[in-house]
């Protein structure tokens, strides 16, 4: 079912998201570790004037989520990934690591060749991983780790054998062809299950999976920075693909002070009378956290070399609104019916949505299709993640975040990076994909050419609108010179973007209109 861009359908009945709210006594235990806990208010108090957001990402903590929204953590797990199965999984575990492209000693990986998919049905058992909250499997009580291991190891697995034959068809035709359409049994069952486990979609993630669940510390006394890290799971095995992932890893490992400086503008906002000063100190924090946040992102055109991308993103790619799957992938003994899920994308990072919601961007954004996507990908997050950002947003119109900066220039520097933002990433896009590939979507299922720009077009146009209401006689000289600076960015930027987007919509043809939700 598809959207065109004059008429919306929604076919909602694709997901099988079940958001239970299966961890409201989260918190019984380590109350003095998070903030304004009283143990009848749950983590997803929606009517709350707070969040429970971790002090202390108690590590020794098995029992909780990997992913709880944290000062120290920020959007990582709160602790390390962990890396390997225990060994009642060797043959997984065995699959896994033969089967990138390139291995770590030179040899050629299962999916060199395309021998993945024999491997699969020769080599793999059909594990019962119902049991798995039995905490004697491993020592210690290490259920939530054992869960989400096993989760991103069996999405990885997913993906390649789905998409192994599109991977070799664009190896020899720059043309995707189709993917597997049955998911066998000892696949589809355990991943369906660990995916209940977690309330998650049994299909591959950003961040309990692909990106977020998938580094090591090659020091683990030493912080989460990029030369420490190296990866868990690869498909390609190369290089690229390795700064590609860790890249996003480093970018989030800052993260903590985005959540610590939301907070605060928020806190000030409510409280209102003279407050002013924390609350400018807050926005002027956030600029420089968002910045450095930024200049990381900036280390991916060296790190990941652009012309290697599509080398290993066929992988990534999801079976709904995908061409390579237009039936859908029937997942067998799960479902009889044919599953579409969206697939990794850095969309369902939790950084920049986190800014447009504390800014009140989010309800800017223009009433169309495409913002739906972006609802849609909301769904594809850990559920603590997405209470988080609610309550942001929530929060943020409750007590006028916006309204409350009188100190225009502060609010408009923040705006600016999230434009600084949207703006290198389209440059990424368009480096890294549009101009090696005329595949209409993007991994999570967006039309390539507009979805991006109807984010930073808004951002664009939301800063150029702010400009306009600004009365220049009462800024101080220095305000003037950084507001004249940004605007004139601004509007030379959304004057390309529009022409780009024309000149690339008239290229992609009538595919850019078809938008499923
Ligand atoms: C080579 C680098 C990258 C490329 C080619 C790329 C590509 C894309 C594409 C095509 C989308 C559209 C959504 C979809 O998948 O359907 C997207 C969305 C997104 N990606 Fe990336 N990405 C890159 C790096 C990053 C990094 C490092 C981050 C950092 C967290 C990131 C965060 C995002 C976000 C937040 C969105 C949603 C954009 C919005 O709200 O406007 N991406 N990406």
């Amino acid at each position: 079912m598809f959207l065109s861009i004059k008429g919306i359908v929604k076919n909602n009945s694709q997901n099988l998201y079940r958001f239970n709210r299966v961890h409201s006594v989260l918190f019984r235990k380590n109350s003095s570790l998070v903030d304004d806990f009283s143990p009848s208010q749950s983590n997803f108090n929606v009517h709350s004037h707070n969040f429970n957001i971790l002090k202390d990402p108690i590590e020794h903590d098995t029992t909780l989520p990997s992913f709880m929204v944290g000062y120290e953590n920020g959007f990582l797990p709160r602790q390390d990934p962990l890396a390997k199965l225990p060994y009642r999984f060797y043959a997984l575990e065995n699959l896994l690591q033969n089967m990138p492209i390139h291995l770590p000693d030179g040899r050629e990986g299962l999916l060199a060749n395309g021998q993945l998919g024999d491997a699969v049905k020769r080599d793999l058992p059909q594990f019962d991983v119902s049991d798995i909250t039995d905490q004697r499997l491993l020592s210690g009580s290490v259920i939530y780790l054992y869960r989400i291991a096993l989760f991103g190891d069996y999405t990885f697995l997913a993906s390649s054998y789905l998409l192994e034959p599109c991977d070799i068809m664009y190896r020899e035709k720059k043309d995707y062809g189709l993917g597997r359409e049955i998911l066998p049994k000892n696949i589809a069952i355990p991943l369906n299950i660990v995916a209940n486990k977690l309330n998650a979609f049994p299909f591959m993630e950003y961040a309990r999976s692909h990106s977020l669940y998938n580094y090591q510390r090659i020091d683990p006394t030493k912080p989460i920075v990029y030369p420490n890290l190296k990866l868990v799971r690869a498909f390609a095995g190369t290089a690229p693909e390795r700064g590609f992932i860790l890249v996003h890893v480093s970018m989030v490992a800052r993260s903590g002070n985005l959540i610590k400086c939301t907070m605060e503008t928020l806190e000030a906002a409510q409280e209102k009378v003279n407050k002013t000063f924390k609350f400018n100190n807050a926005l002027k924090n956030l600029i420089d956290t968002m910045n450095s946040i930024n200049q990381e992102m900036e280390t991916m055109w060296e790190r990941s070399n652009s012309e290697d991308y599509l080398k290993f993103r066929t992988f990534i790619m999801g079976s709904k609104n995908q061409p390579m799957f237009p039936n859908g992938v029937i997942y067998e003994g799960v479902s009889e019916k044919p599953l579409f899920y969206r697939g990794e994308s850095g969309a369902t990072d939790s950084m920049i949505p986190c800014m447009d919601n504390l800014l009140q961007i989010t309800s800017k954004l223009p009433n169309n299709p495409l913002t739906e996507v972006l609802k849609d990908f909301r769904k594809y997050r850990p559920a603590n993640h997405k209470e988080f950002l609610d309550f942001v947003q929530r929060r943020a119109e409750e007590v006028n975040v916006r309204g409350f900066a009188i100190q225009v220039s502060l609010y408009l520097a923040n705006m600016d990076q999230i434009r600084a933002f949207r703006h290198r990433h389209w440059n990424f896009t368009k480096e890294y994909v549009i101009k090696n590939s005329k595949h209409p979507v993007a991994t999570g299922g967006s039309p390539i050419v507009t979805w991006l720009p109807n984010q930073l077009g808004t951002i664009l146009d939301q800063m150029n609108k702010i400009g306009q209401t600004i009365d220049y006689n009462k800024l101080t000289p220095e305000n003037k010179i950084i507001i004249d600076e940004i605007i004139n960015k601004v509007d030379a930027q959304e004057r390309v973007l529009k022409r780009e987007v024309k000149f690339l919509k008239e290229q992609f043809g009538s595919s850019q209109d078809r938008v499923v939700i």
